[in-house]
């Protein structure tokens, strides 16, 4: 691997199980993928199949049981500025207002307040925020603190953008805004992304490509490209009365009800991983 590849991350021979008390846990099965700079992957897959563990392995949140993440040429042995990561869960300051949360991580790594005061008026006009700069998380909606978590992710201008079903918990109209949002902003800003999601809608309106995921120990099964992108802004309006986009989503639809799901991996059902041969 050289640092003049063209993908911006690397998963190679990847597989990782949990030690618990009762045995180790195969989380995923083996997964090979390249994800070039400034595209926007978006990964589904039954629940447990392993999506989480992968985005946490890119993330350098745990060290995979074998194989090895690659980012920019490097591999990931730990967390980096390079990749920010916009979990379900809320990662946002209670007792910090808009303006501060979002400008928490450039506080930390010691960015000067002119500079940073540029950056935070810069995503907030971005994300939709301006007039609330003032205003601490309680006094916000569901949408407006995903917006703030979105913002403060980008603050720090990662290369790469880590996103676990950012918009899970926030009700559906607010949710098409901020997926419209989201797709204009990566589109300018160039960023990679690598986002989960259970929607099959979400995963094609957002995506570069779509990844599928098998039922656990979870492979790629299918990587589906959507052309669309290419081309620039995106609505829903035109991506629902687009042929093309809802052939795609039934394609992607149809792969993913032929996984079925299995619920939580159990210890002790699968070899263990240091016993068996590579
Ligand atoms: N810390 C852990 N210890 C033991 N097992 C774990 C741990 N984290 C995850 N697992 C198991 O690994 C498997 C993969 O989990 P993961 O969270 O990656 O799945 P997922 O595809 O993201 O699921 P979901 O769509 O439900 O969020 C699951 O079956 C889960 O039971």
């Amino acid at each position: 691997m050289d640092a003049t590849s063209p993908d911006k991350i690397i998963v190679e021979g990847f597989q990782h199980f949990f030690e618990t008390a009762d045995g180790p846990v195969q989380a995923t099965g083996l997964i090979d993928l390249k994800i070039p700079a400034a595209e926007f992957v978006t990964l589904v897959g039954p629940s447990g199949c392993g999506k989480t563990t992968l985005l946490k392995a890119i993330a350098g949140f745990i060290t995979p049981t074998r194989g090895r993440i690659v980012c920019d040429g490097k591999t990931v042995t730990g967390p980096g500025r390079d990749r920010g990561v916009v979990f379900q869960e809320l990662a946002i300051l209670p007792w910090r207002t808009v303006r501060r949360n979002i400008g928490h991580g450039l506080e930390i790594a010691g960015v000067p307040k002119a500079e940073r005061e540029r950056t935070v008026a810069r995503l907030v006009a971005l994300t939709g925020l301006k007039g609330f700069e003032d205003r601490y998380p309680h006094e916000l909606s569901g949408g407006m603190r995903q917006r703030v978590a979105v913002a403060r992710t980008w603050a720090a201008d990662p290369d790469i953008i880590l996103m676990d079903e950012p918009f899970a918990a926030v009700d559906a109209m607010t949710r098409l805004t901020l997926q419209e949002e989201l797709a204009s902003l990566t589109f300018s800003t160039r960023k990679t992304v690598f986002f989960i999601t259970h929607s099959v809608d979400e995963a094609v309106f957002l995506a570069d490509r779509v990844l599928v995921m098998s039922k656990r120990p979870g492979r790629i099964k299918a990587s589906i490209e959507v052309p669309r992108r290419k081309a620039g802004g995106r609505d829903w309006e035109s991506f629902t009365t687009d042929p093309e986009m809802q052939a795609i989503c039934e394609q992607v639809l149809r792969l993913v009800r032929d996984e079925r799901m299995d619920g939580a991996a159990r210890p002790g059902e699968t070899p263990d991983p240091l016993k068996e041969a590579s």
